[in-house]
């Protein structure tokens, strides 16, 4: 842990090669966490020493073959860090400065906010599709962070989302709607662009005007009729043209209004100093907010799901027990191991 000049406290996860969450581990991390807690810290970063890896989430060798004692003390050890983490009154952010899956996700959700950074980084809770239910707290994360259909969809595929995908969710709407239509005809000579209300104003002004005779303004609305019929493909061209224009010309950016936030994570960083920059500006927000009234705010807020865990630890830790300790359960241990190693020796 450091302790920069503004009192915020930067953790940096390093256990090589991939922060794989063992019992030792999720111990340093609760003291850490209190002593975030004690000194005072106006906030705290959760980072990774790895360049490619935030961390792989919990250690599957604690699972595989496992002393029945360490089990169960590395399973409350993990409620332990969640329960200190989600529930902690001090801000918290997360510089994602790598892959992300399962208990790294955690991590990451249990954090106020979350700065991943871009390249071919995925962060996600994978369980479902590893054949596991993830505990209703490690679901509860997700479902704070991002909406609950999302999530829903996102825990019951297994879903690993790229950085881009973190950060938004498609829809058919907005540009990329527009896009499918094929590409907008652009400005020229014989038919600049011009809004559909622009075109009928004009139509409408010419029908009105007293010196257009009765047949002459029926044989032009049947031509309008008849150019609206056939040439419906380019003037929704030209109404798109339009739009985008007048989009470019307020500075909105339609990109970004034709996609959805997911949110996943806030922002993304070129680096890990930039993401840890970019963590503290969030954590600075709060510098003008008295700290007490911050901090039980956000308890308040989390305090159904904190208490959820709070009255149900012993039959939690009992589910994770049972289903470890199953033969099933262990041989998929022993076989994901088993791909994991062929895949890091490729
Ligand atoms: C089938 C699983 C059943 C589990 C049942 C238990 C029920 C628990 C209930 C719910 C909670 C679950 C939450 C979890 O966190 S489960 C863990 C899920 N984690 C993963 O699936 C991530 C697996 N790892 C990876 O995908 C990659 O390692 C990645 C993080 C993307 C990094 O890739 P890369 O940089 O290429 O590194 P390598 O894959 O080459 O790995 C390097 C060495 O690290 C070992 N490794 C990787 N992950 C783990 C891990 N989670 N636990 C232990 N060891 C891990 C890997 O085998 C390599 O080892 P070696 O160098 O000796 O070959």
């Amino acid at each position: 842990m450091a302790v920069d000049n503004d009192g915020i406290a930067v953790v940096t996860l390093q256990r090589p090669p991939v922060n794989s969450l063992n019992l030792d581990l999720l111990q340093a991390m609760n003291n850490t966490f209190d002593d975030v807690a004690k000194n005072k810290s106006k906030g705290m970063i959760l980072t990774s020493a790895s360049p490619t890896v935030f961390s792989a989430g919990l250690d599957i060798m604690e699972m595989y073959k496992p002393d029945p004692k360490r089990l169960e003390t590395f399973w409350v050890t993990l409620q332990d860090m969640w329960l200190k983490l989600f529930g902690a009154s001090f801000p918290t952010a997360a510089a994602i400065n790598g892959h992300a899956p399962a208990g790294g996700c955690l991590i990451a959700t249990s954090c106020e906010y979350r700065v991943m950074l871009s390249g071919k980084f995925t962060i996600g809770l994978n369980e479902t599709a590893l054949g596991i239910v993830p505990p209703t707290w490690i679901q509860d994360s997700l479902r704070h962070t991002i909406p609950t259909r999302q999530a829903e969809i996102a825990l019951t595929t297994g879903k690993m989302f790229t950085v881009d995908e973190a950060l938004k969710w498609r829809t058919n709407r907005g540009a990329e709607g527009a896009a499918r239509l094929g590409p907008p005809v652009l400005e020229g000579p014989q038919m600049p662009p011009r809004s559909p209300d622009q075109i009928l104003n004009k139509t409408l002004k010419m029908c009105l005007s007293p010196k257009m005779a009765l047949d002459t303004g029926i044989i032009k609305l049947n031509a309008l009729n008849e150019y609206l019929v056939t040439e419906r493909t380019t003037i929704v061209d030209n109404a798109i043209t339009f739009g985008i224009k007048k989009c470019n010309d307020m500075d909105i950016n339609i990109q970004k209004r034709g996609r959805r936030k997911v949110g996943l994570i806030d922002e993304t960083a070129a680096d890990k100093a930039e993401a840890i920059e970019k963590c503290k500006k969030f954590i600075k927000r709060f510098d003008k907010i008295p700290s007490l009234a911050r901090g039980m705010t956000k308890q308040i807020f989390r305090q159904e799901v904190l208490q959820k865990l709070l009255t149900n630890r012993q039959a939690d830790t009992k589910q994770f027990l049972d289903l470890v300790n199953q033969p099933k359960i262990q041989q998929s241990l022993e076989l994901y191991l088993a791909m994991l190693k062929q895949k890091s020796q490729k």
